[in-house]
């Protein structure tokens, strides 16, 4: 029986012709920091979006918490335990940063069945206004909770993009290029916060990440992958010393890392 939180058997896909995904398998055990990396076109983000269940697969399956989810929709993944963030942050940006928050943790009590508490003069319950800004204060951005999210620095957008993923109380969260187009202040910003995540609430991570230095410091394992298969899958030390994974990334930055 296996222990993996995530396992994906032998995922297909095929645009027309062309085939994506040629046969993946990875299996993702709790609590695990997960990283798919590759070349540009290698499939990565076809992979992530098989996984979040945004793409059906043409073959294979994905099973999660022992369940098979490979014909749930991603919102049915979602109630399930899936939390997500975009490589451009998605936020409601008309909305001020505390209801942002406010409104995923009203969803998932709605799904759960945990009480919502009635709103006081358009206010959430106390309640739910403190679970929000408990979530806040930990990303810090409790300083900026009535400033609309439209105003938000990208670092700070992103932050609130966590906050709003964890507050659906994941059990597995899917970060799909979580430092793209960022500087390299807020990328390392965005890296310790995944490893605060994972150490304080022994988060499980699937990402994509084109950022070597972000994926070596934080993954404890890794898949390679090029033209739609699986080169090498392993811890930092495995794969860095794949010949293999070498190749994949000859006169990349990978060789000289
Ligand atoms: N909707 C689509 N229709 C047709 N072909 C697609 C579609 N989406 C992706 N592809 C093709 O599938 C291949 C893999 O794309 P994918 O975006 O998964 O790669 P990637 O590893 O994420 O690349 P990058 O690092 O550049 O984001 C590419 O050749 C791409 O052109």
């Amino acid at each position: 029986m296996s222990t993996a939180l995530l396992e994906v058997s032998q995922v297909r896909k095929n645009y027309g012709p062309i085939e994506v995904l040629r046969g993946v398998s990875l299996a993702v055990e709790p609590g695990q920091v997960f990283a798919i990396i590759g070349p540009n076109g290698a499939g990565k983000t076809t992979m992530f979006r098989v996984m979040t269940g945004e793409v059906a697969c043409n073959g294979g399956s994905i099973r999660f918490k022992g369940e098979d989810v490979t014909r749930l929709s991603s919102h049915e993944r979602v109630r399930r335990g899936f939390g997500r963030t975009f490589q451009v942050a998605r936020v409601f940006a008309d909305f001020d940063v505390l209801d942002n928050v406010v409104v995923a943790i009203e969803a998932r009590r709605r799904h759960t069945g945990e009480p919502l508490g009635a709103w006081r003069r358009c206010a959430p319950s106390p309640d739910i206004r403190d679970e929000a800004m408990a979530l806040l204060a930990d990303l810090r951005l409790a300083g900026h909770a009535q400033q609309g999210a439209r105003f938000l620095s990208h670092g700070d957008k992103k932050r609130l993009e966590f906050a709003i993923a964890l507050a659906g109380r994941p059990a597995i969260l899917m970060l799909d290029e979580p430092t793209a187009g960022m500087s390299p202040s807020d990328r390392a910003d965005v890296a310790a916060l995944i490893a605060r995540m994972r150490r304080e609430r022994g988060i499980t991570v699937v990402m994509t990440e084109h950022d070597m230095d972000v994926v070596f410091g934080l993954a404890d394992r890794i898949m390679v992958m090029n033209y739609g298969e699986v080169v090498s899958t392993g811890s930092v030390e495995a794969v860095r010393a794949d010949p293999r994974v070498r190749e994949v990334y000859l006169g990349k930055e990978m060789v000289h890392a």
